[in-house]
């Protein structure tokens, strides 16, 4: 990723006499498999995770410079709901050096910086769980995203829960031990309210191979393939806002190149996808013994555990408090009459009784208002901003629309919604990208 080289073994000189960096050191020269349209044009408003704006919308076309055929390289992917996006932060500016970042929640307070999810990171690499929407052609169409528009993407992978989410692994030989001594643990997670609401004490996990009632499986919506009861639905982003707030997501651009953000990564989707060939039970297992960073014999153990000693393990993922502690309350939002006609203008594209016609991400005017209701609720302002610029006003561009609101206590109110060509000037803005 970097521009210089350190001279070594690992390095290959090619004819042209060009040095290449070598995997083996871990240097890659990475090229991207296409450039995100994003509905979000700028860092300023785009939401701190994808879980904040179900309706957030973008399209990845995979590039003919790295696929001759890119709808190759798609094929079978449309059978998954969603996928690992990997991206570049490119407008970063520079790549970050600091070790200890300071994430929103923890307002102003610093931590290390792999223990967030801060953008301001040594290789600058993004990860977002996203949800496909369709596959056509060489492009992937997302939604529920968080990267802005020109984003380099690296790479998709599918989202399995089976690997991804520590709730489908099984626990390792020793874990079942322990789990059988204490019929009553106490709750893992620190901040409690994980989504793993198992009755432990009842049904110790080596002893019962059902899966926990929170991850039972229900009826798969059509085409879909995911369990409806934690599928975040696009139509109630209320309910989005809820969830994400209750699992410590939060909302907002990241504005300073101090504040950071930081977020568990389990957002409890379940999946049951067939296992590539291999054994369930066993792949499970040994990613288990993995995960925990167990030893060869630790695997072989937990590979072997015997049907009834080693069962689905419900287990919850372990985050520090603070990740669950909003920095602000949700915030109310309200859309002034003047507002309100702005966005019924832009949706109708200026002609009276016509919805979407201008919005190239949205479906409708309804959506647009959801979308900015759900950024705004999160509050998207960095902590500098926050304090001590809260009764200035705020911009931020999505779809076609360019944004101009404030925020009092507990609330935030758009003023007026125009074409992104059209952004409202206000004289004496806070310049709240430059710290005091
Ligand atoms: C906190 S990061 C989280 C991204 C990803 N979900 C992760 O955990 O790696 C999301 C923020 O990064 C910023 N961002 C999005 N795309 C970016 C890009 N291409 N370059 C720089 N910053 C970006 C936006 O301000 C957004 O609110």
């Amino acid at each position: 990723m970097r521009g210089e080289e350190e001279p070594g073994p690992g390095r290959t000189a090619t004819l042209c006499g060009c040095v290449k960096p070598a995997l083996e050191r871990g240097n890659l020269l990475t090229e991207p498999i296409g450039y995100l349209e994003s509905c979000f044009l700028a860092k300023n408003g785009t939401p701190r995770q994808p879980s904040i704006c179900s309706h957030s919308r973008a399209c990845l076309k995979i590039r003919k410079s790295v696929f001759n055929n890119p709808e190759h390289s798609l094929m079978g992917l449309e059978h998954f709901s969603h996928v690992w996006i990997l991206f570049v932060f490119h407008k970063n500016g520079h790549l970050s050096c600091k070790a200890k970042v300071q994430p929103p929640r923890l307002n102003g307070a610093k931590t290390g910086v792999f223990s967030t999810r801060s953008p301001h990171r040594p290789n600058a690499i993004g990860l977002t769980l996203a949800k496909l929407d369709k596959v056509e052609g060489g492009a992937v169409y997302l939604s529920g995203i968080d990267m802005i528009h020109g984003t380099p993407v690296l790479d998709i992978k599918p989202y399995i829960a089976d690997y991804d989410s520590p709730q489908n692994l099984i626990a390792p030989l020793e874990d079942c031990e322990s789990q059988n001594d204490q019929r009553a643990p106490e709750p893992t997670s620190q901040a409690g309210g994980e989504t793993d609401s198992c009755t432990r004490g009842q049904l110790p996990a080596c002893e019962d191979l059902r899966p926990c009632q929170s991850t039972e499986e229900k009826p798969r919506r059509p085409g879909c393939g995911i369990s409806g009861a934690n599928l975040l639905e696009p139509s109630d982003p209320a309910r989005h806002t809820d969830l994400a707030g209750s699992l410590g997501l939060e909302s907002g651009g990241d504005q300073s190149a101090s504040v950071a953000e930081a977020q568990s990564g389990s957002r409890g989707l379940r999946k049951d996808f067939a296992e590539d060939g291999a054994e369930p039970g066993l792949r499970r297992a040994e990613g288990a013994a993995f995960l925990q960073g167990g030893s060869a014999e630790a695997r072989t153990r937990a590979a072997s555990c015997p049907a009834g000693t080693a069962a689905r393990a419900p287990r919850s993922s372990v985050v520090p408090a603070w990740v669950r502690e909003a920095p602000a309350a949700t915030l109310h939002v309200r859309f002034t009459p003047h507002a309100e006609k702005d966005l019924a203008q832009l949706g109708s594209g200026g002609e009276p009784g016509v919805d979407q016609a201008s919005f190239k991400y949205f479906r409708s005017t309804k959506e647009a208002r959801r979308a900015i209701e759900a950024v705004l609720a999160a509050d998207p302002r960095s902590v500098y901003r926050r304090k001590l610029c809260q009764d200035r006003l705020f911009y931020f561009t999505v779809d076609v629309a360019h944004v101009t609101c404030w925020f009092g206590d507990g609330f935030a109110e758009v003023l007026r919604v125009k074409p992104v060509s059209e952004p409202v000037q206000v004289p004496g803005e806070c310049l709240w990208d430059q710290p005091p």
